[in-house]
């Protein structure tokens, strides 16, 4: 297994690109499997994540092409049958896949889908997905680990439907399910995240009828057939926003090229209140980190509040401050992993549930570590970027899921890292 090695200390200048948002690309690509034809998904964040659900479209029979006509355009022929299912090896190795479950039912009358499972940030239930597409008309049963939906009248059918709580990728399932639903659909307490807008952007240049996407209240009026997509992806706001924290560490000034002002405003308001100097300059958001951060409470909540995808990178930037910081995670019930390996670097943090109190220190020092899940591995890195010495940063796959080639990206910034292929 590869690792990450970092020599920290060294502050970080310069500019560096964002590339495309993966947890947008991972529900357009899915979409594709609303429409038969060719499709092109532009400004495609060469991952992990991304490789496995162009895996789980060739298993459904569809083509794939990475670098299709341009670079990071991806192209998904789908044929006029499909095999709509996908499989536990597939899935499990990436949780939203699940997102192939709204298109599978709604185009293809039929889907069967392995149970996600849970992951090492929490539960990550599915039932909000399962209860907006039985509303839709989806018949759903649960067997032997895999959801099988079927539309028992051959296709789904316009519903008023309100979430339990709001959930991205649920709402992306349930939208693109009603998208060729018969007749309006109304949801309501749907996620806010610029992803669920991108989707809804890409859907609307298919063909379809959606209104409000980006509030919590959407409208669908469902239309029999979609054309092929071509749409560019967003930005990604939380490979942004970890760049952003990467400079507003001591000493730090950085351009982060690509960021969307719009998408960043909590982090952001959180990054000026610690000291940093941030300004929007021409096509992104330059980061000046001052001397030591001062600590400032931190708060997870949906968009538009502070990303829970932005929070163990936040923290390290509080394990520096000049006082103690606390931190309360309220969207996932085990995001805390990195808390442990932080503190192996020398960070003073408690853990009480949701709370973490970060009593900051002057310095943290380079020692090896174990990266847990996607965030937790970006802030690892950023740690190891600020701390004295080496720090060794193992299970890096985690990072390759949500970050594209982060070492090559942070280089040219003055980082010294590396990756020591397994
Ligand atoms: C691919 C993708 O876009 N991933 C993002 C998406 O994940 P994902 O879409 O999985 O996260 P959700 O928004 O669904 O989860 C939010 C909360 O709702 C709960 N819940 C969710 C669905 C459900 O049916 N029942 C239920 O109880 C979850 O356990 C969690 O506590 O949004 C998360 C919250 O911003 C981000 O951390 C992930 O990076
Ligand atoms: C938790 C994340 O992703 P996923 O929902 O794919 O696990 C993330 O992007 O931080």
């Amino acid at each position: 297994m590869d690792k990450i090695v970092v020599e920290g200390g060294v502050p970080l200048r310069g500019s560096v690109d964002v590339s495309g948002a993966k947890n947008a690309a991972l529900p357009i690509v899915a979409a594709a499997l609303l429409a038969e034809g060719d499709h092109v998904v532009r400004n495609v964040p060469d991952l992990a994540d991304v490789r496995t659900l162009g895996r789980l479209l060739a298993h459904m029979g569809c083509q794939v092409e990475r670098n299709a006509g341009e670079r990071r355009a991806l192209g998904i022929r789908v044929p006029s049958a499909v095999t709509p299912e996908a499989p536990y090896e597939l899935v499990k190795t990436m949780r939203a896949s699940v997102v192939v479950l709204g298109p599978l039912v709604a185009r293809w009358g039929q889907a069967r889908v392995s149970l996600p499972g849970g992951c090492a940030i929490g539960a990550r239930p599915i039932d909000q997905h399962l209860k907006g597409l039985t509303a839709l008309g989806a018949e759903i049963r649960l067997e032997h680990g895999y959801v099988h939906a079927f539309t028992p009248r051959g296709r789904l059918e316009g519903t008023v439907f309100t979430f339990d709580g709001q959930t991205v990728t649920g709402t992306e399932n349930v939208m693109m399910a009603a998208a060729l639903a018969e007749g309006e659909t109304v949801l309501r307490n749907c996620a806010r995240e610029p992803e669920v807008k991108d989707l809804a952007d890409a859907l609307v240049g298919m063909g379809a009828l959606i209104e409000g996407a980006g509030t919590d209240e959407i409208w669908i009026e469902g239309v029999e057939s979609l054309r092929p997509i071509d749409h560019t992806v967003i930005a990604d706001r939380i490979e942004a926003g970890t760049f952003l924290v990467a400079g507003a560490l001591p000493g730090g000034d950085v351009v982060v090229k690509g960021a969307v002002p719009a998408h960043q405003e909590a982090l952001v308001e959180k990054l000026r209140a610690v000291g940093a100097e941030v300004k929007e300059v021409p096509g992104g958001l330059r980061v000046v980190g001052d001397g030591r951060p001062r600590p400032v409470d931190v708060r997870t909540q949906p968009h538009p509040g502070f990303p829970t995808d932005m929070q163990a990178q936040m923290m390290v930037l509080l394990c520096l401050a000049d006082g103690t910081s606390r931190i309360t995670e309220t969207v996932f019930e085990n995001r805390f992993m990195h808390v442990q390996e932080l503190q192996r670097l020398g960070a003073d943090i408690a853990v009480d549930g949701k709370v973490a109190l970060v009593k900051g220190v002057p310095r943290l020092e380079g020692a090896p570590v174990m990266a847990s899940d996607l965030r937790a591995s970006a802030a690892l890195v950023l740690a190891g970027l600020a701390a004295q010495g080496s720090t060794e940063i193992q299970r890096v796959y985690h990072l390759d899921r949500g970050y594209e080639r982060i070492e090559e990206k942070l280089a040219p910034l003055g980082a010294r890292i590396r990756r020591v292929k397994a």
